[in-house]
């Protein structure tokens, strides 16, 4: 019998982050190999180096908005979405044994982390400082070390465990059922085969600044009665104000109504980067409108066809 390969991942880590979590409930991941990255490009650098085969990375979160080093990272290409996950997310205070909650002055976290528990602080430590860690499980080690300059960590509460940590507070986020969206990212290769409940990610850049540039983009979706699920400026950081859009549609390359789209835009773009159509980690199955379904968009092409040997 043949072994089949342990797909090795690499993860926002370290040990005990939401983004482990999120791995943690891919089918594979029991027969995997994790290996923590320090910060999100290094887990991406561990796949574009072959060191790794695919990694898990946060993207967007439903009270926050898009975490920008992934957009970032995604938008610099060689990279390919291949799945998305869903995590709801619930943070814990959590500090050294003996630690009071008026003891915490000095409290350590992810900035999104921070940012989801905001509220919470100002009530209960209005006067704590709150500085910030690659990842709410890097807090939670941090604090743990015994001459730790943090007083508690904002964390999931796995982390306790993982750290030596006391549970001061838990359920402390300002909005509850916050959910993180995670993606698992490999080489470019052939996406996913098409499921009926897919999205498509791409990069758009425009090709020079002219009034209703990002409408030409939204339009090659609109008129393929094409939903887009997140979209987002981000600076090319070549100069002050030169953006290019990070887009999430429903739908797979292989449907004409995308596939055309996709086109489309690389018809009025500079450029485009495609990264990646996959699996929605909501199984939505979305039904084409009436004229873009991929029936609709062969029977128009067989039309133009006639037209062009004379039948018509
Ligand atoms: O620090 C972690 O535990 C992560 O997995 C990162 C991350 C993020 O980047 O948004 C994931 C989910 C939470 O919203 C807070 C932090």
């Amino acid at each position: 019998m043949v072994d089949t390969p342990r797909t090795r991942y690499a993860y926002l880590g370290p040990a005990g982050t939401f983004t482990e979590a999120a791995l943690r409930t891919l089918p594979d991941a029991e027969q995997a190999e994790l290996t923590p990255a320090d910060t999100v490009p290094a887990a991406l650098d561990a796949v574009r180096s072959g060191a790794a085969d695919a990694a898990v990375v946060p993207i967007e979160n439903s009270v926050e908005g898009a975490v920008p080093v992934t957009l970032d990272e995604l938008a610099n290409g060689h990279l390919m979405i291949t799945r998305e996950i869903l995590l709801r997310v619930s943070f814990a205070l959590l500090a050294r044994p003996d630690t009071q909650l008026e003891d915490c002055k000095r409290i350590v976290t992810h900035p999104h982390a921070a940012a989801q528990c905001r509220q919470w602080l100002a009530e209960r430590l209005p006067h704590a400082e709150v500085l910030l860690a690659s990842s709410t499980a890097a807090a939670a080690a941090a604090v743990a070390e015994e001459t730790s300059e943090f007083d508690a960590a904002i964390a999931p509460p796995v982390a306790a465990r993982h750290y030596g940590l006391d549970v001061l507070a838990s359920e402390i986020e300002d909005t509850p059922d916050a959910v993180t969206r995670f993606v698992v990212v490999s080489r470019p290769a052939p996406p996913p085969a098409p499921t009926g409940a897919d999205k498509t990610s791409v990069v758009a850049f425009i090709r020079d600044d002219h009034p209703g540039a990002l409408l030409e983009i939204l339009e090659e979706f609109a008129i393929r009665g094409i939903n887009l699920t997140r979209i987002e400026s981000r600076p090319t950081k070549e100069r002050l104000g030169k953006y290019c859009f990070s887009i999430d549609c429903e739908g797979h390359l292989t449907e004409a109504r995308v596939g055309e789209a996709l086109m489309g835009l690389r018809r009025v773009c500079a450029e485009v980067r495609f990264l990646g159509s996959y699996p929605r980690a909501d199984g939505v199955r979305v039904c084409p409108r009436p004229g873009t379904t991929d029936a609709d968009f062969a029977s128009a092409a067989a039309w133009l066809a006639a037209l062009k040997e004379g039948r018509v």
